[in-house]
């Protein structure tokens, strides 16, 4: 014991003594701790605003958009008139049918949910023969094209007669039936006779998981116009056969418009419809759970670039 301390506890000097030094340490642990929580709080903005970044990039990737069609809503007709773009001056010309009007239309009330439902059966059925081992598979049914692993077979003839164990008449009769009616839409939108366009190829299902793609052909979500991709198409159709967000995730359809982009949310029996050249850019959103299905169905205004309904061969 120090008895100088003792006695004179009050003596400058060692009050002083006695005092500052747990004074410094509560110091020195107050501003330890002062850092710890600076850290943390540092740490905990950093995520809260990384969180926040890649929030707003999933939910508006490319700037504004604007819903054109609702999954939960059932829509009797829409149409949406845009510009044409010059494309079609550098193709010959179809009058009464070569696009002067040019848009995109969706309906809910030319394909029921049921034929879309028995659609989709026959999707399933013929896929199931094959598929891509990444996440895009078609099924041509005009020339037979099956995507299997990382290539494609020629259905109709891999199977011969065996095909028609696969598909019935009355799946081509339904395909014929829903290819007239969309074709009766698409003329009536746009002003044109029925008789002036005709099928084109390719016409296919398509389905889409979220398996991580593979080949080029499996890369469906790039930014493209239809003409350009498929050359002969001048109107373009989609009828999709499941839900969106019931069935699958992302996969929304989007016209990428300067300054906002339009989607179009997949629903079974919807039929979105739009002529084929650059004023209607697209895309397809990744698909990020579930199965997504849609057939494609398109038109030509080129009787030379005309093909007849798919036929049970
Ligand atoms: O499936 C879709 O929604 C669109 C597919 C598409 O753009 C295409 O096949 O060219
Ligand atoms: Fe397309």
């Amino acid at each position: 014991m120090d008895c100088s301390c003792m006695f004179s506890s009050l003596s400058s000097g060692c009050w002083r003594a006695s005092l500052r030094a747990p004074g410094v340490r509560r110091n020195r642990a107050h501003q330890e701790s002062q850092k710890k929580s600076l850290k943390v709080a540092f740490l905990v903005s950093s995520a809260v605003l990384v969180s926040l970044l890649s929030w707003s990039y999933l939910v508006c990737e490319d700037g504004v958009t604007e819903v054109l069609a609702h999954y939960s809503e059932s829509l009797r007709d829409r149409f949406i008139e845009v510009p044409c773009s010059e494309d079609y001056d550098s193709h010959k010309r179809f009058e009464g049918c070569t696009p002067r009007k040019c848009g995109r239309g969706i309906t809910d009330t030319v394909i029921t949910r049921e034929e879309a439902e028995r659609i989709r059966r026959i999707a399933e059925r013929g896929l199931s023969l094959g598929g891509s081992d990444g996440g895009a598979s078609i099924l041509d049914l005009y020339s037979g094209a099956l995507s299997v692993g990382k290539h494609f077979v020629n259905l109709y003839r891999y199977f011969g007669n065996k095909i028609q164990e696969v598909f019935t008449e009355e799946d081509f009769q339904l395909y014929r039936d829903v290819r007239q009616r969309i074709q009766q839409t698409i003329s009536q939108a746009f002003g044109i006779s029925s008789s002036s366009m005709y099928l084109t190829k390719p016409t296919f299902f398509s389905r889409i998981n979220s398996t991580e793609a593979k080949t080029t052909h499996d890369e469906y979500w790039h930014p493209h116009i239809d003409k350009v991709t498929y050359g002969s198409f001048d109107y373009t159709s989609l009828l999709y056969l499941s839900d969106y967000t019931e069935d699958f995730g992302g996969g929304r359809f989007v016209f990428m418009d300067v300054g906002a982009n339009k989607t179009v949310e997949p629903r079974a029996g919807r039929v979105s419809f739009f002529t084929s050249g650059s004023e209607n850019l697209h895309r397809v959103e990744k698909v990020r759970w579930g199965t997504r299905y849609a057939i494609t169905i398109s038109f030509t205004c080129n009787p030379d670039h005309g093909i007849g309904d798919p036929v049970l061969t």
